[in-house]
C-alpha cells in the first residue's frame, strides 16, 4: 500500500520535475541586471501618462531622466513636477519621432543612453472600412517608424559607450493590442505587432553588446489618450478591451521598471496579461526557467481557454455582433443582470469559465450566476450566463470596495456578504 502511494507519488511529481530540470539547464539567455539609479534614463512620450509616470520613477530611483516629445509646453510641466517631487532634474527635447534628424540632435545633446524607453504612441480607433489611410499611416508612422528613427539614432552611442557602463535596456511600449488584434483597432494592432518583430529581432542583434530588449503589454490604462479615445471608440472595441482590466498610469510604469531590471523580454502588466503572454509565447527569448516551465505546462489549457474565448466573439453571419450586443440589452430588461447596463460597464464573457457554462447546460438551467472574489484583484466577479443561448453571456466586474456598486445589485446583501469569499453559486 505504501509502495503503491510511493509510485504515484513518484509519477506525479517525477516527469514536471524532468522538466524543470531540464528547462534550468537549457533555457537561455541567462537573467542579467538593468540598473537604473545614476544612469541615463532616456524616455520617448515622456510628457504625458505612462511616459511621464515613468520619468517619474525612474527620477525618484535616482536615475538621470531625459524625456521627448513634440510639445515643449507639456514637456517643461513634466519637467517643473518631476523636479518638484524629486530634486531630480530632467533634460527635455522638443522633437517629433518621425522626424529622424530632430530625433538624432536629441539622442547626440542628451549624450549615451544606458535605458532608452521608446513609449511614445498615437491611437485614432475606428473600423479599417471607416478609417481614412491617412490616419492609418499617421499610426504606422508615430508607434512603428518613429520607434525605429529613435533605435537607429540611440544604437551607435549605446553600442560603443557599453564598456565599463554594464548592460543596457532597448524598451518598446506595445500594448495588449500587440498580443491579440482587436476590433477598431487594424492600424494600432499592427504598428504594435510590428514592435514585436522588431524586437525579436533586434535582440538578436545586439545581445553580444549587452544590450537587452523589453517589450511592455498594458491594459487599458487611465491617461489622457484613453479619455481621447473613449470619446470615439466603437462599442465593440470597449467590450473586448474590456476584458482586461484596466490600469492606472503609475502601476504601469512599476511593473515596466521593475521588468526592465530584470531584463525581461516580454513584460505583462495584469494577470489578463500574463495569460496573453503565456499564449503568445511563440519563439521569444526566455530568460527564467520558472516563467519557460509555466508556459510549457499552461499553453495548451489557455489555447482551449481563448478557443472558448472565440466562440463568443467570432459569431457567425447568422448570429451577426449587432445581435449579440442586442442580447446584451435583452438581458439588461430582464430583473436580475439590470444592474449590468445600470452601471454601462457590461463586457463580453470571455472563458476561463466556460467550464460554468457547460455545467448550466448540464444542469438544463437556464442562467447559473457566479459570484467570485478576483483572488489577484480586490474586485468582484458577477457572471450571468444564459445556456439558452450557447456560448454567450455577460460580466460585470465591481471593485470590493465599490459599496454603491453593489447596493444596486437587487439581491445585494446576499450577494454582498459572500462576494469577499471565492465561491461560486448556481441556480
Ligand atoms: N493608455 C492606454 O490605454 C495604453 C497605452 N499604451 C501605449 O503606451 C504609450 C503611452 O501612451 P499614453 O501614456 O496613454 O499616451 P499619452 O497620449 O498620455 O502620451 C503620449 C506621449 O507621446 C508623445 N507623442 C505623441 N506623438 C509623438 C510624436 N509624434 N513624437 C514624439 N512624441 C510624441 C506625447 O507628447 P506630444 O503630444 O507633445 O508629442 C506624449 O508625451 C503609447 O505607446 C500607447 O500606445 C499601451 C496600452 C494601453
Ligand atoms: C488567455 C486569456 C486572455 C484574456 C484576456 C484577453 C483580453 C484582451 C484585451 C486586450 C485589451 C487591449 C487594450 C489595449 C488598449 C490600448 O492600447 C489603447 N487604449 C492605447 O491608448
Amino acid at each position: 500500500m505504501a509502495n503503491a502511494s510511493l509510485a504515484y507519488l513518484t509519477l506525479l511529481f517525477l516527469p514536471p520535475s524532468l522538466l524543470l530540470l531540464l528547462l534550468a539547464l537549457i533555457v537561455r539567455p541567462r537573467p542579467v541586471n538593468v540598473p537604473i539609479k545614476n544612469r541615463n534614463v532616456f524616455i520617448t512620450g515622456g510628457s504625458s501618462g505612462i511616459g511621464l509616470a515613468l520619468a517619474h520613477q525612474a527620477a525618484s530611483e535616482g536615475a538621470k531622466v531625459s524625456i521627448l516629445a513634440r510639445s515643449l509646453d507639456k514637456l517643461e510641466d513634466a519637467k517643473q513636477t518631476i523636479q518638484l517631487s524629486t530634486g531630480v532634474k530632467v533634460a527635455v527635447f522638443a522633437a517629433d519621432v518621425r522626424d529622424f534628424d530632430a530625433v538624432q540632435r536629441a539622442v547626440d545633446q542628451a549624450g549615451p543612453i544606458d535605458v532608452l524607453i521608446v513609449n511614445q504612441g498615437v491611437l485614432v480607433p475606428q473600423e479599417l472600412e471607416k478609417q481614412g489611410l491617412d490616419e492609418v499611416k499617421f499610426m504606422l508612422d508615430v508607434n512603428l517608424m518613429g520607434s525605429f528613427n529613435m533605435i537607429k539614432a540611440a544604437l551607435p552611442a549605446m553600442k560603443s559607450s557599453r564598456k565599463n557602463r554594464g548592460p543596457a535596456s532597448i524598451t518598446l511600449m506595445s500594448s495588449q493590442a500587440g498580443q491579440v488584434g482587436i476590433y477598431g483597432y487594424t492600424a494600432y494592432s499592427a504598428s504594435k505587432f510590428g514592435l514585436r518583430g522588431l524586437a525579436e529581432a533586434l535582440q538578436q542583434e545586439v545581445i553580444e553588446d549587452n544590450i537587452h530588449v523589453s517589450l511592455v503589454f498594458p491594459p487599458e490604462t487611465e491617461t489622457p489618450a484613453l479619455a481621447r479615445e473613449n470619446e470615439k471608440k466603437p462599442q465593440v472595441t470597449s467590450i473586448i478591451a474590456a476584458s482586461s482590466a484596466v490600469m492606472k498610469a503609475d502601476e504601469v510604469a512599476k511593473k515596466a521598471l521593475d521588468g526592465i531590471k530584470f531584463a525581461r523580454f516580454i513584460i505583462p502588466c495584469n494577470f489578463e496579461g500574463f495569460l496573453l503572454s503565456i499564449a503568445t509565447a511563440g519563439l521569444s527569448p526566455q530568460r527564467s526557467f520558472l516563467m519557460a516551465f509555466i508556459e510549457v505546462i499552461a499553453a495548451g489549457a489557455i489555447r482551449i481557454a481563448v478557443l472558448c474565448f472565440q466562440s463568443n466573439c467570432f459569431l457567425g453571419p447568422d448570429r451577426s455582433r449587432q445581435s449579440s450586443l442586442m442580447r446584451v440589452k435583452v438581458y439588461a430588461n430582464c430583473s436580475i443582470p439590470v444592474v449590468f447596463s445600470e452601471l454601462g460597464m457590461h463586457c463580453l464573457l470571455y472563458e476561463p469559465q466556460a467550464f460554468l457554462l457547460i455545467w448550466s447546460i448540464l444542469c438544463k438551467s437556464n442562467f447559473s450566476i457566479l459570484v467570485a472574489a478576483d483572488i489577484y484583484e480586490p474586485r468582484c466577479m458577477f457572471l450571468v450566463l444564459d445556456a439558452r443561448e450557447h456560448c454567450f453571456g455577460l460580466s460585470y466586474m465591481v471593485k470590493a470596495s465599490d459599496f454603491t456598486g453593489l447596493l444596486k445589485l437587487p439581491l445585494s446583501g446576499f450577494w454582498a456578504a459572500r462576494c469577499f469569499h471565492p465561491q461560486h453559486f448556481f441556480f
